[in-house]
């Protein structure tokens, strides 16, 4: 393709840009027909191949890895192709050809397609891909509504939005005669994304904020997440990004990682997921810094040990309800699942008995079945570590475990939603990330809520969500205060989870990520190396100055 030099005889405005609408998947729905249909046709194609894409050619691999459908381990969902050195190298060298191309495009011709996509996603493909995530990572209909659908839409367009408002940011003042100028170049080289299984939407969005905003990408989704992401791309390329600008190769981590990381031309990471592995590239990075022709952006949104505490003004009802969603949605997968609780012995009877008179009401298996608030986790590992987790708190004298069920293993990797009540604020239940279905609580005295503000902030290296109910305006304030750095996204009387693209920028700080805010102007600065420009008009007649007069 040759260079597409387009003049551009405007500037122009971005269409309005709104969240999407979520649909409600109610019983005889268009949308409730829609989705199943998709689903009935998926299903029909399993298992699905899946090659690499290198500079817009499908590479096929003789290595392949299948992906599984959590809620059913023999169903294979995907068989992808794994990504070897020399296609490492092939993307490395293919991408940064592209980068002429790609970065010569306007921004209204990368926003428009983003856009395209967003619409493409919003309407052709909206039931496919929410197919594809509640199969593939075994996501319910509303959590993949909210996922595939909405977060990704709104990504997407929000991104397009923020860009054209970052390009609109100029120096204020020009003196006399000078006309000052800001550029917001791409990186010099090229940006890594490495995704997560748990948002197809954040699958997304780690390539296409890079792309959007001039650079090219080379992509490692997550093995869990293969299907889905593989649509995402499909999506992208009919909405026009063209070949080599993200380059999608699937395969063993620490390998191609390792690979990409000694290249000189590495200019980004853009990570989401584990604290461990982020730590591991985060170092990896600094010993290789005398390779690298420019210092790296690293943008890592990594682990978390949300908490809920309820102050003893709260509306208690709506509390436990608001817990039970903030932990159990999603089975307790997402960065943001409430997974510690700390309620005042006045409400601590009502609390408990609340909790588990709701927690009864769960109903949990295969997401084909649309009755079920929870399916599967991800996959064995994760299923054996949350399954010891629970099996530790039941012979654990300071722990007693108020509501739980069988763990079931047999067809999908099913745990029950479990909540177990501690005696001990600092027990590994209270501090490290499960990344499942499991609740801790913890009674305070009421005269202690400011003491347990702080033991909340002390208790953990994590610092992503959190969230205080309290009527007491007082409460409220001082937990805002005492909290500021406990969580980068902070909620007052609604849950730890759900944040929405350009309502509540999502990250944390500590050993949660860089927080910089996935879903803002933040993110995109991070993935921009900005050129200040000054232009004179005037000619200079004498170089010595009134100063230098006697
Ligand atoms: N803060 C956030 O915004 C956010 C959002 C989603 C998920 N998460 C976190 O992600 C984790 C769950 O996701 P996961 O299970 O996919 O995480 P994970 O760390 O197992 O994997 C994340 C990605 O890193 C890759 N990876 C694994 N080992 C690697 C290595 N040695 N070198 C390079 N890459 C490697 C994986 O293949 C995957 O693509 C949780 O800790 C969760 O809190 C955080
Ligand atoms: N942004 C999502 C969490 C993403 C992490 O898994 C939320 O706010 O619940």
């Amino acid at each position: 393709m040759s260079l597409p030099i387009a003049p551009t005889f405007g500037t122009f405005k971005i269409p309005e840009i709104n969240n999407e609408l979520m649909k409600n998947y109610s019983p005889n729905s268009e949308e409730r027909a829609k989705l199943q249909t998709a689903l009935n046709e998926l299903k029909s194609q399993f298992p699905i191949e899946i090659p690499l894409l290198i500079n817009g050619k499908e590479i096929r691999n003789k290595k392949t890895s299948d992906q599984k459908n959590p809620s059913d381990h023999k169903n294979i969902v995907a068989k992808y192709h794994e990504a070897e050195p020399s296609h490492i190298e092939d993307a490395i060298k293919g991408a940064l050809e592209t980068k002429s191309i790609w970065e010569n495009y306007s921004i209204k011709d990368r926003c428009s397609v983003f856009l395209k996509a967003a619409d493409l996603l919003s309407g052709k493909y909206r039931y496919k891909l929410m197919a594809a995530t509640m199969l593939g990572q075994g996501k319910n209909v509303w959590q993949a509504e909210i996922d595939a659908a909405a977060e990704l839409i709104d990504f997407w367009r929000f991104n397009a939005k923020f860009a054209c408002e970052i390009y609109q940011e100029q120096p204020i003042k020009n003196s006399a005669g000078v006309w000052n100028r800001i550029e917001y170049r791409p990186l010099e080289g090229f940006v890594y994304a490495i995704s997560p299984f748990n948002f197809t939407a954040i699958g997304g969005n780690l390539p296409g904020a890079p792309a959007l905003m001039g650079n090219v990408v080379l992509w490692k989704p997550s093995p869990f997440a293969v299907l889905s992401n593989w649509i995402v791309l499909q999506i992208l390329r009919e909405a026009g990004l063209p070949d080599g600008v993200i380059q999608f190769i699937p395969g063993p981590a620490e390998e191609i990682t390792n690979q990409i990381l000694k290249s000189p031309s590495f200019a980004a990471l853009h990570y989401t997921g584990s604290t461990f592995v982020f730590k591991k590239l985060f170092k990896e990075i600094g010993n290789n810094i005398d390779i690298y022709k420019s210092y790296p952006r690293i943008v890592g949104e990594t682990g978390g040990k949300n908490f809920h505490i309820i102050h003893n003004s709260a509306d208690l009802n709506s509390a436990v309800r608001q817990t039970i969603r903030g932990a159990f949605e999603y089975q307790g997968q997402k960065c943001s699942a409430c997974s510690r609780a700390y309620i005042p012995e006045s409400l601590w009877e009502r609390f408990c008995l609340e909790l588990r008179k709701e927690h009864s009401r769960i109903k949990v298996g295969s997401v084909e079945d649309f009755e079920n608030f929870m399916g599967p986790v991800i996959h064995a590992a994760s299923f054996a570590k949350i399954k010891g987790y629970i099996d530790h708190a039941s012979e654990d004298s300071e722990c007693e475990i108020i509501a739980s069920g069988e763990c079931d293993d047999s067809k999908g990797y099913f745990i029950p939603p479990t909540i177990i009540v501690t005696k001990n604020p600092k027990s590994k239940f209270m501090v490290e990330e499960i990344f499942g279905p499991v609740l801790t609580i913890y009674k305070y005295k009421d005269d202690d809520f400011e003491k347990t503000l702080d033991l909340i902030s002390e208790t953990c290296a994590y610092a992503l969500t959190g969230a205080l109910f309290a009527s007491d305006r007082a409460a409220i304030v001082l937990g805002e205060h005492k909290l500021r750095n406990a969580a980068g996204n902070f909620y007052v009387n609604d849950k730890s989870t759900g944040a929405v693209v350009g309502q509540q920028p999502f990250g944390g700080s500590r050993g949660s990520g860089t927080n910089d805010k996935a879903g803002s102007h933040t993110a995109l600065y991070r993935f921009v190396s900005m050129r200040t420009i000054k232009e004179n008009f005037i000619n200079l007649e004498e170089f010595i100055y009134p100063s230098n007069l006697v």
